[in-house]
């Protein structure tokens, strides 16, 4: 049983951790590479969650042999994020774990492998509680962020916009993704991590937790005021 260490900051991934956007990904993806008579497997799409947009589209089309580029590419998976991504809706237990931390002045961000503009369609129907996050970090719109996750960039950029600059030991990162946990390991951070039952438990490792659900979490372990307060 690893010992948990005390946190007083704490780092959301968005897709597949607080927003069920990975079911919307697989969606739109699936629909443009079927266009080319090529499914997109679960194996492929566990190399891509939490990359840049670029990336992610250059491994996509490598792995698939698709006759794109990664501009036409873009394009064409663009329209179909716009007509999907504001149905995203929240995943059990983020709103309630988002808002006891807020409660009780608890720092919250989120660091994302997204853009801007794919934030704002996600969150059109969840203004309200993004407001509660500050800062919101995007890889994919973010100068700073110089590499993507497994990089641990995003992560170290999102801590130092904290007001107070918490050092990494004291920031914990909540992730559904392997490359996202790998990130948060490489900025010295624990992770909880909620992976998609398909991930293999050879790829959850290097998460300092492994849960089912947000709903599962119990703040205590991190030092983090319990639910019950
Ligand atoms: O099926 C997929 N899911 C997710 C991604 C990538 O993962 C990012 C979301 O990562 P995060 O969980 O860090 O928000 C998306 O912006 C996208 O680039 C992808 O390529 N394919
Ligand atoms: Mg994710």
């Amino acid at each position: 049983m690893p010992a948990y260490k005390p946190v007083t900051h704490v780092i959301f991934d968005m897709d597949g951790l607080l927003l069920d956007t990975e079911r919307l990904y697989t969606v739109a993806i699936s629909e443009l590479t079927e266009e080319y008579g090529k499914a997109y497997p679960w194996e492929l799409k566990v190399q891509c969650m939490g990359m840049k947009g670029d990336a992610s589209a250059k491994l996509i089309i490598d792995s698939l042999e698709l006759p794109l580029t990664v501009p036409e590419y873009l394009e064409k998976i663009d329209l179909k994020y716009k007509e999907l991504f504001p149905q995203a809706v929240l995943l059990p237990g983020a709103e309630r774990l988002v808002r006891h931390l807020h409660k009780h002045g608890v720092p919250i961000a989120i660091a994302s492998g997204s853009s801007q503009t794919s934030f704002d369609l996600k969150t059109t129907s969840h203004r309200e509680l993004m407001k509660l996050f500050n800062p919101v970090v995007l890889s994919s719109s973010d100068p700073e962020v110089k590499a993507g996750k497994p990089a641990p960039d995003v992560f170290l950029v999102c801590a130092g916009r904290f007001p107070d600059k918490p050092h990494s030991s004291k920031c914990l990162v909540f992730e559904d993704a392997p490359l996202g946990v790998k990130a948060a390991a490489a900025a010295g951070m624990q992770c909880v991590m909620v992976p998609d039952p398909r991930t293999d438990k050879s790829l959850t490792e290097e998460a300092t937790l492994v849960l089912e659900s947000l709903e599962d979490f119990k703040p205590e372990l991190f030092g983090l005021p319990p639910f019950n307060s």
